[in-house]
């Protein structure tokens, strides 16, 4: 980890995380830490380890080792219940994933439902003030998923993830499969979300172009393992080898590039 990462009272910190899969080590020993209302890209060619490596810090997948330290509390202290915890991040993975049999609103408001927060009213409510920060109009919130575009798809599983003040945004290539101009305006929603100073975000993201304006650092991952960490400002500069293969789409260099 570059000493630009080092973080004297980090909000999230990972320590040594790995995951084995058979003989694929699909995570090794991954480390870093996060300050409060930093946003974090990580970078990397498919199948690095970006997804799980999320899904790995969320308790979805159980690591073989390491530790994944919230708040100063080790997550393991959840004592495998880590819904307590889920409950602090809001996600975005890359098929939305939304509830067919759910309208819009309930789907933005799944948490608020679940744990009974308000009345049917106040959370529907909160649900459109949410679907207006992402674009969308009041009467979306009554639509069910397969009424709408896969555009508008990504705004609502958007929208549900900053949905009831998460501390910790997880987005998984929120503008991939989009057009350009819906991609563009989903970028200026994740852009903005960036800058609040309360909530703290990974991104993972292949669009370089939003990645350097969201970012204040970045990570890229090849083989499950860190190759490269630092500001973003830097991401130009850099010699890494692995950096400048992804970042110019050569064929030449330490990624391998699948051929048929
Ligand atoms: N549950 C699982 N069982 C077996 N292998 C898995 C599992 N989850 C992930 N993997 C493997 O771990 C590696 C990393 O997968 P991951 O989805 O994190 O890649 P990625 O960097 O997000 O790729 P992409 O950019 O294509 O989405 C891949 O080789 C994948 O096949």
């Amino acid at each position: 980890m570059s000493a630009e990462l080092k973080i004297a009272e980090p909000v999230l910190e990972i320590q040594n995380l790995s995951k084995s899969f058979g003989a694929l080590k699909a995570l090794r020993n991954i480390s870093f830490s996060l300050e409060l209302g930093s946003t974090l890209v990580i970078i990397g060619p498919s199948g690095s380890g970006k997804t799980l490596l999320l899904k790995t810090i969320l308790g979805i997948v159980q690591p073989d080792s390491g530790r994944v330290i919230v708040g100063g509390v080790d997550t393991s202290d959840y004592s495998g219940n880590n819904q307590k915890l889920l409950d602090r991040f809001g996600m975005l993975f890359q098929q939305s994933a939304l509830f067919d049999s759910l309208p819009v609103w309930q789907n933005i408001a799944f948490k608020a439902l679940k744990n009974r927060q308000a009345d049917q009213t106040n959370i529907k409510n909160e649900a459109i003030k949410v679907l207006d920060q992402v674009g969308l109009r009041p009467d979306v919130a009554d639509l069910y998923p397969a009424e709408l575009s896969g555009g508008m798809q990504k705004r609502v599983g958007l929208a549900r993830a900053f949905a009831g003040d998460p501390e910790f945004l997880f987005l998984d290539e929120p503008t991939a499969g989009l057009d350009p101009i819906m991609s563009n305006s989903i970028s200026k929603l994740i852009t903005a979300q960036s800058k609040n100073d309360r909530i703290t975000s990974i991104v993972i993201s292949s669009d370089l172009k939003s990645a350097r304006k969201i970012s204040d650092h970045m990570i890229m991952l090849h083989e499950g393992e860190i190759v490269w960490s630092g500001l973003t400002k830097k991401l130009d500069t850099t010699d890494n080898p692995y950096v400048n293969q992804f970042i110019h789409k050569s064929a030449e260099g330490p990624i391998a590039v699948l051929t048929e």
